[in-house]
C-alpha cells in the first residue's frame, strides 16, 4: 500500500467484529482490507479507502488493550488517517473496568478533538439505542441472551451508565429526538456535551438513516466509537461528501475456489450459535468436545477431535464444537474459573484448527469472537480480503499474505446468522 492518506482507519476489539465492519464498509463502497494486528512492515496491502486493524482486546486487561490500541492508532496516523473508528461490539460487550471506556479515553487523548460520539446501534442485526438504552431485537440488553455471555455478561442496558463506569471523562447523551433533527442538531448537542466537560456521548440510533446523520457529524472530529452501524454511517458520509468514490464489484472474486476439505470450529455459546449447531447436526458429522475432559487433559481431547476428523474429512465437512448451554457454562466456570475456562477452551479449539489445516483443510468457518481470535492467531494469518456477505455482519474472507496459498474463511460473531448459517457459509466457499 503506497498511499499517504487513508479516509477511514478502524481499530476493532475482536476479529469477528473486524470482519463484520470490513463487510459493512465494503458493501457501502469503501475498498477495505482487514489486518490482524498492526501489519508487519513487509506486508503488501492493496490500495484501499479503509483499513480495519483487528485486535483481540475486548476481554483482556484494560492497560494492555489501551497499549495495543494506541499502537494501532500510531500505525494509522503514519498513513495519514483522516478519522478513526474504534469498533466495539453491537451488544457493548465489556466489564466495569473496560475496555470500551479506557480505550476510547486513550484514543481521544492521542487524537485530540471534542467529545467522542459513541453508538453500538446496528439496526440490520436488531441492535438499536433509544434514550441511551440498548435493545437486542425487542429486548433490553439486560433481558437478552447477552445477560448470560460466558465472558462479559451484560446486565445493564443503560449505556450512559455502563460507559460512565468505565471512563474517566464523563458521558453525556445525544438522544433520538436530537438525531431526528439532523446533523446540525447533533453538532449543537455535542457542543453542549463539551461545555459540560464530558469526554463522550452515547448517541441514540434506531435506523440506518440516523447513522448517516451521526456519521456526518462524527467526521467533524478525529475519532468515534461504535459498531458496524456507525461504520455504515461514516462510509455513507465519506461517499456523500465526495471524500471517497464508491467502488463496486470485486467481492465475488475474493471468494473464488481454493479447493481442499472444509471444516467448522465452534466455541461460541451464544443462543444463535447453539441453534446453528443443532441444525448442522442434520447435515454434517459433529463432534461435541467433552469440556471436563478437555480441561483435565487438553491434548487428549484435541487428539480425539482430530481422529474424528481424520475418519470423516475425506467424505465432506466436519464440525468440532465446545459450545454448551448457559447452565452448563456456569457450572463449568464455577468449578474452574471463568477466565481459565474461556482461555483453555479457546486454545484447544485453536489446536484443533491448526490440526485440521495440517490435514489439508483450506475452507474453515469459526464461530465465536474470542474463539476466532485464538484460531486466526494460531494459523498466523496476517490479513484478510473481504468477499461476499453470508449473513448480515459475516463475509467470506480470503487470507492474504499467508505462506502456502490462500484459504477461505468465515469468522462468525456468536449472535449473528440464521439457523442455516453453517451450510450457507460452506456453499459460498466453493
Ligand atoms: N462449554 C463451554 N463452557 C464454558 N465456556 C465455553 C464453552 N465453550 C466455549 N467457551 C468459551 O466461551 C467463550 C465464547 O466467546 P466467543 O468465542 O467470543 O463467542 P461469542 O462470539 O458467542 O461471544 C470463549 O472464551 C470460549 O472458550
Ligand atoms: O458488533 C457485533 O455485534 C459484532 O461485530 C461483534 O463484535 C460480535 O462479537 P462476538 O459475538 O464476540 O463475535
Amino acid at each position: 500500500m503506497t498511499q499517504t492518506t487513508l479516509a477511514l482507519g478502524c481499530i476493532a476489539d475482536d476479529y469477528t467484529g473486524a470482519s463484520d465492519l470490513a463487510n459493512t464498509l465494503t458493501r457501502a463502497g469503501l475498498r477495505t482490507v482487514q489486518t490482524i494486528g498492526v501489519p508487519a512492515d513487509g506486508l503488501d496491502l492493496p490500495e484501499v479507502d479503509a483499513v480495519v486493524v483487528a485486535l483481540k482486546s475486548r476481554s483482556i486487561a484494560p492497560d494492555t488493550a489501551v497499549a495495543l490500541s494506541l499502537d494501532a492508532q500510531r500505525w494509522l496516523a503514519a498513513r495519514g488517517v483522516a478519522h478513526t473508528l474504534f469498533k466495539v461490539c453491537s451488544t457493548f460487550d465489556s466489564t466495569d473496568q473496560g475496555n470500551i471506556g479506557p480505550v476510547t479515553d486513550a484514543l481521544r487523548a492521542a487524537c485530540g478533538g471534542g467529545p467522542v460520539l459513541v453508538t453500538p446501534a446496528f439496526p440490520e442485526t436488531g441492535r438499536t439505542v433509544f434514550m441511551g438504552h440498548l435493545f437486542v431485537g425487542s429486548q433490553p440488553l439486560h433481558e437478552s441472551p447477552l445477560k448470560d455471555h460466558p465472558l462479559n455478561p451484560m446486565r445493564d442496558s443503560n449505556l450512559v451508565r455502563v460507559l460512565d463506569r468505565q471512563s474517566s471523562g464523563g458521558v453525556g447523551l445525544i438522544d433520538r429526538l436530537t438525531v431526528a433533527q439532523g446533523v446540525d442538531a447533533v453538532r449543537a448537542r455535542r457542543d453542549a456535551v463539551a461545555a459540560a466537560g464530558q469526554g463522550a456521548a452515547i448517541v441514540d440510533a434506531v435506523a440506518d438513516a440516523d447513522l448517516a446523520i451521526i456519521g456526518a457529524a462524527a467526521l467533524d472530529g478525529p475519532l468515534s466509537t461504535g459498531a458496524s452501524g456507525l461504520g455504515l454511517g461514516l462510509a455513507r458520509a465519506l461517499v456523500a461528501s465526495g471524500r471517497v468514490t464508491p467502488a463496486t464489484g470485486g467481492a465475488e472474486a475474493v471468494a473464488r475456489p481454493v479447493g481442499g476439505p472444509a471444516a467448522i470450529v465452534v466455541g461460541s455459546c451464544s443462543k444463535a450459535t447453539l441453534e446453528q449447531l443443532a441444525a448442522a447436526e442434520a447435515l454434517f458429522p459433529v463432534l461435541r468436545l467433552d469440556t471436563d475432559a478437555l480441561l483435565a487433559d487438553p491434548s487428549a481431547e484435541v487428539a480425539r477431535a482430530l481422529a474424528f476428523a481424520d475418519a470423516r474429512l475425506g467424505a465432506g465437512p466436519v464440525v468440532v464444537a465446545s459450545s454448551a448451554t448457559p447452565d452448563k457454562v456456569a457450572a463449568l466456570q464455577a468449578r474452574h474459573g471463568r477466565a481459565a475456562v474461556g482461555h483453555r477452551i479457546e486454545q484447544a479449539l485453536a489446536d484443533v484448527a491448526a490440526g485440521l489445516t495440517e490435514r489439508g483443510v483450506r475452507r474453515l468457518v469459526v464461530a465465536g469472537g474470542e474463539t476466532s481470535g485464538a484460531v486466526v492467531d494460531r494459523l498466523g494469518i496476517p490479513a484478510f480480503l473481504v468477499g461476499p456477505e453470508i449473513a448480515p455482519g459475516v463475509p467470506v474472507l480470503r487470507t492474504a499474505g499467508l505462506p502456502g496459498g490462500d484459504r477461505l474463511m468465515a469468522l462468525k460473531s456468536g449472535n449473528f446468522g440464521g439457523p442455516d448459517f453453517f451450510a450457507k457459509a460452506l456453499a459460498m466457499m466453493g
